[in-house]
């Protein structure tokens, strides 16, 4: 599919002049002024866009379609942003390194416009004149209404075929202008995927997600939720429209908003085989846990195999995200299935060794799997990061395995399909260890077609073809040395 069948809907007709406009001097369109100060925060608190747009929605009184509307030009246009700067650096007779950073915004903001929303040219030009008149100055607006004029002269896929390099050529050059990805996403993910399969990849990372929701068994049920029930796990639904928030069961947090692939991350922990112990109630361990998501289904799944969950976080305040969402509102106290949260580095974990019964190591990746609900996610991060997660995910998956009784399971999964964080952090761990083999995951996750991971009896989920993040998922089970 080509680029420019990305385009959403997103006219949006000019009313009339708002009270107080006088010619020329026009206030900053709402919608418009959101998703720049969305922009600002980006790139100047590293905020996250998911996060702050509620704020910065409510704080201008936005709702409905104008809600709307910022929401898609701010996500859009930070997805998009390697597209338009390569737009941009044709239309600009300087580096865009060079261009005043609001400014670039602005610009980034109007192409969205332009190229992929269907807002007419002038409109879309006048209103991004307005919001650097409002937001920088007179100075810069009659620079941006000049480079947005060029904009307007190509459609994004002419402009693709213009700035691009040759596909023939150069594909991962042009994946990265085409797709909006860093070059070195492209070729991991390439990597990972297969060169015949990344460019649906990188299109599927660039259309936001449905929301897909858990009903946390014991708790809820699909039935309550509505919505459409997802393909592979029995506990999701994807919502066909509305808000999670205005459905009961989500309100009292007996269901939680969750995409099916980390639903089936908790799954296959709970349902791989382990011998029992003796009479002894069996003891599970989170131990990456934050901000809970999993932890709240392992909890459900734990109290219904009569089992008990400790969830553990590093961070403190993602501790007390877990302890929140492992928390029954109505009775204040803990849900059934859990046995303690706890904020320690799983590095050095403060347990004793050979104690759990099953363990999931949710690493701390790139989440190069989980770009379409992140948009600015890509742009974060860098190859440098790569080395210190991975040496990390080492060392906490060997730490899983220490604390896992012989029989015992280690569930290892990473919201990413990049090699060197799913494959060869498996492999290095099975080279350095005689007490741990690898088996097959057979059960839910297992089954889903076409999901075979880069090891064999492994699995990888991918969006372009289930619909999820591309979760990754090794099992582990502890033998004695
Ligand atoms: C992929 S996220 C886990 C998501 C979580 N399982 C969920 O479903 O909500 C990884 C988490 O590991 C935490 N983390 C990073 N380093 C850690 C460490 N040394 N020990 C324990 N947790 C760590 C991060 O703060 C982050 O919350």
């Amino acid at each position: 599919m080509s680029p420019s069948n990305r385009r959403r809907p997103g006219r949006r007709p000019q009313g009339p002049r708002r009270p107080g406009e006088r010619g020329g001097t026009r206030p900053a369109d709402p919608a418009r002024l959101a998703a720049f100060e969305v922009l600002k925060a980006v790139r100047v608190d590293e905020a996250y866009a998911n996060l702050v747009l509620p704020h910065v929605l409510g704080r201008l009184g936005l709702e409905g379609r104008d809600a709307a509307f910022a929401t898609e030009l701010a996500s859009g246009t930070l997805r998009q942003q390697g597209t338009y700067d390569a737009v941009l650096a044709a239309c600009i007779d300087r580096p865009l390194a060079k261009v005043e950073a609001k400014v670039l915004d602005v610009l980034r903001l109007g192409a969205h416009q332009v190229l992929s929303m269907r807002v007419p040219d002038h409109a879309a030009i006048s209103t991004s004149v307005d919001l650097t008149r409002a937001k920088v100055g007179q100075g810069p607006a009659g620079f941006v209404n000049a480079v947005l004029r060029k904009v307007t002269r190509k459609s994004l896929d002419e402009w693709v075929a213009e700035v691009a390099p040759s596909r023939e050529q150069d594909h991962d050059g042009w994946a990265t202008v085409a797709f909006s990805h860093p070059r070195w996403v492209v070729e991991r993910l390439a990597e990972a995927v297969g060169r015949d399969q990344v460019d649906a990849l990188l299109e599927a990372d660039n259309v936001p997600p449905s929301v897909t929701l858990v009903a946390r068994p014991g708790r809820a049920t699909v039935d309550e939720l509505g919505g459409t029930p997802t393909s592979y796990s029995p506990y999701g639904v994807t919502l066909d429209a509305g808000s999670p928030a205005a459905i009961a069961a989500v309100a009292e947090g007996r269901a939680g908003v969750q995409d099916e692939g980390s639903q089936l991350v908790a799954i296959a922990l709970a349902e791989a085989a382990v011998e029992r112990d003796g009479d002894r109630a069996e003891s599970w361990l989170d131990l990456c846990a934050g901000p809970g998501g999993k932890s709240a289904l392992l909890a459900a799944l734990a109290a219904h195999q009569g089992a008990a969950l400790v969830a553990n976080e590093r961070q403190p305040h993602r501790a007390g995200l877990v302890l929140a969402n492992l928390t029954d509102r109505s009775a204040g106290s803990p849900v059934d299935g859990v046995s303690g949260v706890v904020a320690g580095d799983g590095a050095k974990p403060p347990f004793k060794d050979a104690t759990f019964d099953r363990i999931l190591v949710d690493a701390p990746c790139t989440g190069l799997g989980a770009l379409r609900r992140r948009p600015e996610a890509r742009w974060r991060r860098a190859t440098a990061d790569l080395d210190v997660l991975v040496g990390l995910q080492r060392s906490l998956l060997d730490r899983a395995i220490d604390l896992t009784r012989p029989g015992g399971v280690v569930l290892y999964a990473t919201c990413s399909p990049v090699l060197a964080e799913t494959r060869d952090v498996v492999q290095a761990v099975l080279a350095d260890r005689s007490d741990v083999r690898l088996e097959p995951i057979v059960a839910t996750a297992g089954k889903v077609p076409d999901s075979a991971g880069p090891i064999e009896g492994t699995v990888q989920l991918w969006p372009h073809r289930h619909g999820t993040d591309a979760m990754f998922l090794a099992l582990l089970r502890r033998t004695p040395a």
